[in-house]
């Protein structure tokens, strides 16, 4: 499928050049220029939100019989289109081919899961009562805003947009400034889907187009995945407007705690994957790894030095797949080596060091550093791949530190005793929390959120559907009729 990369502002179905300043987006492995284009002017903005607006109504009524025939073609579209659109994502991205493959994988199973999770959740019940029916049905909200981040620039996108349209509302998405070729894809699935004018419409462009949107009064909601800076921003800017429904899903801090592992190896992997999976950037990777101090600590630390230092990492279409590819840029990769250097200048001890590989591209190779002996660390993500490493000689007291975080996404227990476990899920804070297993890769089958600074409480994922519509609760009868017994004091006659 050939996209488009001039008109890259879609209202009411039709494609428009932005009337904003330039920008575009870099191909991290190499630097190349993967797309131009303009931003949204605020006023295309506005005429996005009035299209959606426009749409409501009719695609509110539109019986979700049909609704599920668009969304159904949307997913023959995705497998028919996936070798190439798992290509954009990993030109835009620089995430290696195997696991843009998986994003589009989880686009496309996140409708059969939606329309699911829509039935089960937020479907229609009906209770008898004496002369009448007592109903629970929901609603869409109206027209919602979506923002979303560059890391899952498909998935994570989607799963906002899929149960709101399930749901009937009708949506503006503000895409990643700096994955804007992989929006202008989706949408372009959308639109052959059959997806009605205005049903969905696309804004792209940087912080400013992303102001104007979260700041239109004529929004109902607002759905966000990206970093909790913003996330925070928003959420003022969301005060003194209690109508309108505010969907949070922002960073981590996570801890995972290692105690007591007879398969060395297999602790090794889990931490791999949890902190070094698409080079560091999940919102649910391992920040802070807790080891105990004792031999079987030791044995786990020093396997995982050997087998960090022997990631594969290179370009996202070597023939042999790297395990990590490039971060999204130039700029997070030297943001990295800054976090590192200024723990390193605090007193941590790097014991494999994250190292920019080449000028002019995003890739780093993953660091370790032990920061058992640094006071007062910024409880801040580093959203790539360095693991903070604490010794601990007190189970109970790395727990505490654990959740000595403001943020509360994801945390993990690898450990061979299920009284451990136990005791860690019944202290440890976080939305995701899981036992042997990684901590990222959280399935679309579940709830998705976290607590604190990672989110408001309104999980994603299987959970989409309860924010996507609110119930409406009525009582109903086919006529009006006096009850048998009135209220003391009344005659009625
Ligand atoms: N909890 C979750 O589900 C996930 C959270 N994340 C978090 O996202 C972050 C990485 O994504 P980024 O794209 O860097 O996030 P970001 O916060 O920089 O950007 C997200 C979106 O918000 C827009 N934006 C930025 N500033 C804005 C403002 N002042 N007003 C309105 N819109 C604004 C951006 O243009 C983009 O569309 C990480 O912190 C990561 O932890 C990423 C994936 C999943
Ligand atoms: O939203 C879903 O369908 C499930 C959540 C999910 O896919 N989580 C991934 C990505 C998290 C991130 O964006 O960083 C995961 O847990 O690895």
């Amino acid at each position: 499928m050939s996209v488009n990369t001039h008109n890259s502002q879609l209202i009411n179905n039709q494609w428009q050049i932005g009337l904003g300043h330039n920008f575009s987006s870099i191909n991290p492995s190499n630097g190349d220029i993967v797309w131009q284009g303009k931003a949204a002017s605020k006023e295309q903005v506005d005429a996005a939100i009035k299209s959606a607006r426009q749409a409501h109504i009719t695609w509110a009524n539109t019986a979700i019989t049909e609704r599920i025939a668009v969304l159904e073609r949307f997913v023959s579209l995705l497998k028919e289109n996936s070798e190439e659109f798992a290509t954009i994502i990993a030109r835009e991205t620089g995430k290696p081919l195997w696991e843009t493959r998986t994003e589009v994988g989880a686009m496309t199973g996140k409708v059969a899961i939606s329309i699911k999770a829509h039935h089960e959740r937020t479907g229609t019940t009906e209770n008898p009562m004496p002369g009448a029916k007592a109903f629970i049905r929901h609603k869409p909200h109206g027209v919602v805003a979506i923002f979303g981040p560059y890391n899952f620039p498909g998935h994570l996108p989607n799963g906002h947009i899929v149960p709101a349209i399930l749901a009937g509302n009708t949506v503006v998405f503000k895409p990643s400034e700096l994955t804007p070729l992989v929006a202008q894809y989706t949408l372009e699935l959308w639109l052959k889907a059959g997806l009605p004018a205005g049903v969905i419409n696309l804004v792209q462009g940087e912080v400013d187009t992303g102001i104007a949107l979260a700041s239109h009064q004529d929004t109902d909601g607002l759905f966000f995945t990206g970093s909790s800076n913003t996330g925070h921003l928003l959420h003022k800017q969301f005060a003194g407007h209690p109508g309108k429904i505010l969907a949070l899903e922002m960073g981590g801090n996570n801890p995972l705690i290692i105690k007591d592992v007879a398969d060395v190896s297999a602790a090794v992997h889990d931490i791999i994957q949890s902190g070094f999976i698409t080079s560091g950037q999940r919102c649910t990777c391992a920040r802070r790894v807790f080891i105990a101090n004792t031999a079987n600590g030791n044995a786990i630390l020093e396997k995982l030095i050997t087998a960090t230092k022997s990631i594969k990492v290179a370009d996202s279409f070597s023939e042999e797949q790297p395990f990590m590819g490039a971060m999204i840029s130039e700029k997070a990769a030297l943001g990295m080596v800054a976090a590192q250097q200024q723990l390193i200048d605090m007193g941590a001890e790097p014991l494999v060091e994250l190292k920019h590989l080449k000028p002019g591209t995003g890739f780093v190779s993953p660091g370790i550093i032990d920061v058992t002996n640094v006071a007062s660390i910024a409880d801040e993500e580093h959203f790539g791949p360095l693991i903070k490493i604490y010794r601990y000689s007190d189970f109970d007291s790395a727990i505490v530190e654990a959740n000595n975080t403001s943020f509360g996404l994801s945390a993990g227990l690898l450990s061979d005793s299920s009284e451990d476990y136990e005791h860690f899920l019944k202290h440890i804070r976080a939305g995701i929390v899981n036992w042997n297993r990684p901590i990222t890769g959280a399935s679309s089958a579940a709830p998705f959120g976290g607590i604190g600074a990672s989110g408001n409480h309104r999980a994603s994922a299987y959970y989409a559907a309860d924010y996507c519509s609110y119930p409406v609760a009525s009582v109903e009868a086919p006529s009006v009729s006096l009850p048998s017994t009135l209220a003391p004091g009344l005659i009625i006659e």
